[in-house]
């Protein structure tokens, strides 16, 4: 369970990114945080293992303050949040397998991993890992040699041999082409289902949140504006309060049928 607490970020610069956000996110949930450029999506996701400070209010992961924790109850606290970003974050010039076992790190000593030296459990778990995100034949390939779609499976299985709990994907589709895209989320979502990982989505585009979330928050300058299930979450609805704003924004259209 991931529990906001009255939380707000305040940048440096004086500008407000959370104003104030009460949340309680439970497990197994598969929640896409929707919002126009800037509403603050990156700043909320983001907050949530720290790679942002808040500057007010706590944020409980399982009933303990991250924001709080120091040390090693952070560290552990963070190995069970799993992290996928827009850009798929790999190391381009090692191996599939090699990226993958680096989700074991935070389990090892420093030492030992450098020299990629991990158990064989390990590589069996990122197998696995590989095996359920459908590339595993391509353990052995340099990562620079898959197409954006299969690095960002990668990435997926990367958070799966972390045996992260939470995994937060910010706009994970973003640069991506529809195809694509539809097996990244489709991934998302199976893991989701298959392993009960409370999935937190970044997504700019409405109609690929209302595919796949289960429930669907709206953020707008800084504030929760929205937080419903897919079928409150209406055309309607959004028009009602995005507005001008909203069409402004190009939005994608449906996802393509017919892919595996
Ligand atoms: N490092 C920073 N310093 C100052 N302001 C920032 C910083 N990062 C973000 N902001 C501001 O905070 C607000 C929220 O930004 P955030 O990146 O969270 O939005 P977003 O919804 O993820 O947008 P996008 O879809 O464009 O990524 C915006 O006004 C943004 O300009």
């Amino acid at each position: 369970m991931i529990e906001f607490r009255n939380v707000s970020k305040t940048y440096p610069n004086g500008v407000k990114g959370l104003k104030n956000i009460n949340l309680t996110i439970e497990k197994g949930e598969f929640i896409v945080i929707v919002g126009l450029s800037g509403a603050g999506k990156s700043t909320l996701l983001r907050s949530i293992n720290r790679l942002h400070e808040i500057s007010e209010g706590e944020i409980m992961i399982d009933n303990e303050s991250i924001t709080a924790a120091k040390g090693k109850n952070l560290r552990h606290i963070r190995r069970d949040i799993g992290m996928i970003f827009q850009n798929f974050n790999l190391v381009k010039r090692s191996t599939v397998l090699r990226n993958v076992l680096s989700g074991r790190v935070a389990y090892h000593n420093t030492l030992r991993t450098v020299f990629g030296l991990f158990p064989k459990e390990d590589v069996n778990l990122a197998l696995n890992a590989l095996d359920r995100v459908n590339i595993v034949e391509k353990a052995y390939t340099r990562s620079d040699q898959l197409s954006g779609g299969q690095q960002q499976r990668v990435s997926i299985a990367r958070a799966l041999a972390q045996e992260a709990k939470i995994i937060l994907a910010d706009e994970p589709v973003a640069s991506l082409d529809p195809l694509t895209t539809k097996q990244v989320m489709d991934d998302l979502k199976k893991i989701n289902q298959e392993l009960g990982i409370t999935t937190v989505v970044n997504l700019h585009f409405i109609d690929i949140a209302r595919q796949y979330a289960t429930r669907i928050i709206g953020l707008n300058a800084g504030e929760v504006v929205f937080d419903g299930p897919v079928d409150e979450a209406t055309d309607e609805k959004f028009q009602e309060i995005y507005g001008q704003q909203l069409e402004k924004e190009q939005q994608r259209g449906p996802i393509g049928e017919g892919a595996e």
